[in-house]
């Protein structure tokens, strides 16, 4: 059960989480150097080996059970036409997900990973940021709850997904809130709206920053007035897998705006995760820079659903395989 009921407990929490391994990194980071290849010659795959170790707390770190966790929402600003797409796409996407047909179930058979939905009150939209808070601290604090509470026992590697018609604009609030900018700068064609739609989000992103004035001072808050359940919930799945000491993967432009309130709520908050890829939203970008996120993959993906991170599973695991199963030069009898 998450251990927070408001969101200054939540902070507090936040703050209190452990760090890395030192020691399993020190360890892991000698069996590397001892293992039979050129020095540095898997380049990231190295990073990827000992970031993973220093947060497993082992030199032999492993990507057995990998979960992608997708939380689905569903968002009040949709009334102000900012999708390409209406917003009962989202519990029929979620039908979908559990059926087996969507993109993701796929790429999570493809990745080896369990993937588990958790739809939130599909049927309370949150209210219309444009007009006052989207969610009330009830609210938002039982969708970290429900983020938090969905990272499995054994996952040693998790994936925040996610599926909710008109959170891309949410996501743009957000990190317009977090970082500042003008709101032109962060709002993206999402599901593919023309240049009007374009417009209407990024006026939504203003009036939303203009009806919310304390969403600009504090992460927590931008959360609750800006942000939907479903991107709640990926905030307490990162926040989760954090006090469990589970490495995180992040998506797409959405994940790593919800990430993003971790990090500016608490810095150091994201020290446990990597991004999987760089979307094609084209905020995502200068999100992960303003994050100081460098992208395993960029593929051209902007679908969220957790997509663009499974595909980074596979490059995880390449790497742990790699740490963990390599002989050394000693015990191959290689000269080092
Ligand atoms: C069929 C379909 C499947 C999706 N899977 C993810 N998204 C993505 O698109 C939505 C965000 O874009 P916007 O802000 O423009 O609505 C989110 O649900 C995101 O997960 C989808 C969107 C659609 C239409
Ligand atoms: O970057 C993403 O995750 C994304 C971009 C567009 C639409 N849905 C998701």
């Amino acid at each position: 059960m998450a251990p927070f009921s408001t969101l200054a407990r939540f902070r507090e929490v936040l703050a209190a989480a452990p760090g890395p391994d030192a020691a399993a990194r020190a360890q892991a980071e000698a069996r590397n150097d001892r293992l039979t290849k050129p020095p540095r010659s898997l380049g990231r795959l190295e990073d990827l080996a000992l970031w993973l170790a220093e947060w497993q707390g082992t030199a032999r770190p492993h990507v057995d059970h990998p979960q992608i966790a997708v939380f689905a929402g569903n968002h009040g600003v949709t009334a102000r036409g900012v999708s390409a797409f209406p917003a009962e796409v989202t519990v029929q996407m979620v039908a979908n997900f559990e059926a087996g047909g969507a993109a993701i179930n796929q790429l999570a058979r493809a990745a080896g990973a369990r993937l588990t939905v958790h739809s939130l009150d599909l049927d309370r939209p949150t209210a219309d940021f444009t007009q006052g808070p989207a969610m009330t601290e009830a609210e938002c604090v039982a969708a970290l709850a429900a983020g938090w509470d969905a990272v499995e026992a054994g996952s040693d590697l998790l994936v925040p997904g996610e599926m909710g018609i008109g959170n891309t604009t949410s996501a743009a609030a957000l990190a317009c809130a977090l970082f500042g900018g003008d709101a032109r700068d962060w709002v993206g064609r999402g599901t593919g709206v023309d240049e009007a739609g374009l417009a209407r989000k990024a006026e939504a992103v203003e009036a939303g920053l203009r009806a919310n004035p304390g969403a600009r001072g504090d992460a927590l808050e931008a959360l609750r007035c800006l942000g939907g359940r479903e991107i709640a919930a990926m905030a307490g799945a990162v926040a989760g897998a954090r006090a469990r000491r589970v490495p995180v993967i992040l998506d797409g432009f959405i994940c790593t705006a919800a990430a993003a309130v971790l990090e500016r709520a608490v810095p150091g908050a994201l020290d446990h995760a990597q991004a999987g890829h760089q979307s094609a939203e084209a905020a995502h970008r200068a999100l992960l820079q303003r994050l100081e996120l460098d992208p395993i993959l960029t593929l051209g993906m902007r679908l969220g659903e957790g997509s663009g991170a499974a595909v980074a599973i596979a490059v995880a695991r390449a790497a742990a395989a790699c740490q963990s199963g390599m002989a050394s030069f000693d015990e191959a009898g290689v000269t080092g």
